[in-house]
């Protein structure tokens, strides 16, 4: 790349999250570290640290239309990725923004934080099954987001081929079943109901995990502006965090942030 020529662009809608280690902040430090150009619509402001969420203020639908308008517009994009939405006005807002823009969409349906925070209300569920999964070219549920969307309860591996199935019914292109919260290895499925991707990484017993969805998706989102296929980008990115998860380190009283900048320290002296 020469100096005059721009990284691929990525964007994220997500949430602020206070303490740097989920949402709009994790998904920007990711695209840095994987050398794209970040930036945000920011769906709601959250004050969340190691023990939790304090508290979290939505955005007017409004502001966030804006954000998106003057981003797209403008500078453009090479892959949009979504996180908190929050309400079911802002998830249906931003699955018709999505609808209407020439980019791949990763869809992280976050539905409660790693402390059992809600960040999304219950009333939003159905416009999540019905608006934006259908507007997704990835969507990446962890297991209890598979159960609140589809009833399916994942208990071992063996289940997760049947939440991608409930999952894909919804209409997005491919599914990323995460299976991180089982024991032993963190095995996650891909498939888009005929190819499949098992994509297994050894379970590092380290409690720093805030923020390893926001990374995946995010750094999902980063391959695919890169013009990575699916399988590519999800394999790619299932590395990045299985590295920044075995760096996660301790802040604060409670769970601390998975390493975002891994790959860069690496280097450093
Ligand atoms: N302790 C761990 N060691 C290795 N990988 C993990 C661990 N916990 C989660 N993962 C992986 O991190 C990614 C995010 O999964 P998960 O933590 O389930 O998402 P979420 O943050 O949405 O709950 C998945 O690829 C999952 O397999
Ligand atoms: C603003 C925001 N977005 C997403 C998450 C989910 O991250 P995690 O599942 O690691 O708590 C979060 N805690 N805060």
């Amino acid at each position: 790349m020469s100096a005059l020529e721009a990284p691929p662009r990525v964007l994220t809608v997500a949430g602020s999250d206070s303490g740097g280690g989920a949402g709009v902040q994790a998904d920007l430090k990711t695209m840095l570290a994987l050398g794209v150009h970040g930036m945000s619509v920011i769906t709601a402001v959250t004050a969340q640290n190691s023990l939790g969420v304090q508290g979290a203020w939505e955005l007017p639908v409004e502001a966030v239309r804006a954000q998106y308008r003057s981003v797209v517009d403008d500078i453009g994009v090479q892959a949009v990725k979504t996180g908190m939405l929050s309400s079911a006005e802002l998830v249906e807002a931003v699955a018709e923004l999505i609808s209407g823009t020439d980019a791949p969409a990763v869809v992280d349906p976050v539905g409660v934080s790693k402390h059992g925070d809600p960040l999304l209300a219950a009333s939003a569920l159905d416009s999540v099954r019905t608006k934006l999964l259908p507007v997704a070219t990835v969507a990446t549920p962890n297991l209890d987001e598979v159960a609140q969307l589809t009833g399916v309860r994942v208990r071992s591996a063996d289940d997760l081929r049947r939440a991608a199935a409930a999952v894909l019914a919804f209409g997005p292109r491919w599914v990323l079943i995460k299976g991180g919260h089982l024991a032993g290895d963190a095995v996650d499925l891909l498939t888009d109901g005929a190819e499949e991707l098992v994509l297994r990484a050894p379970r590092h017993d380290n409690r720093h995990t805030h923020g390893t969805g926001c990374t995946l998706a995010s750094a999902i989102a980063c391959g695919l502006a890169r013009g990575r296929s699916v399988p590519e980008a999800v394999t790619a990115a299932k590395e990045y965090v299985t590295g920044a998860i075995a760096a996660g380190f301790a802040l604060g009283a409670g769970i601390g942030p998975v390493d975002h900048g891994w790959a860069l320290r690496r280097d450093t002296p």
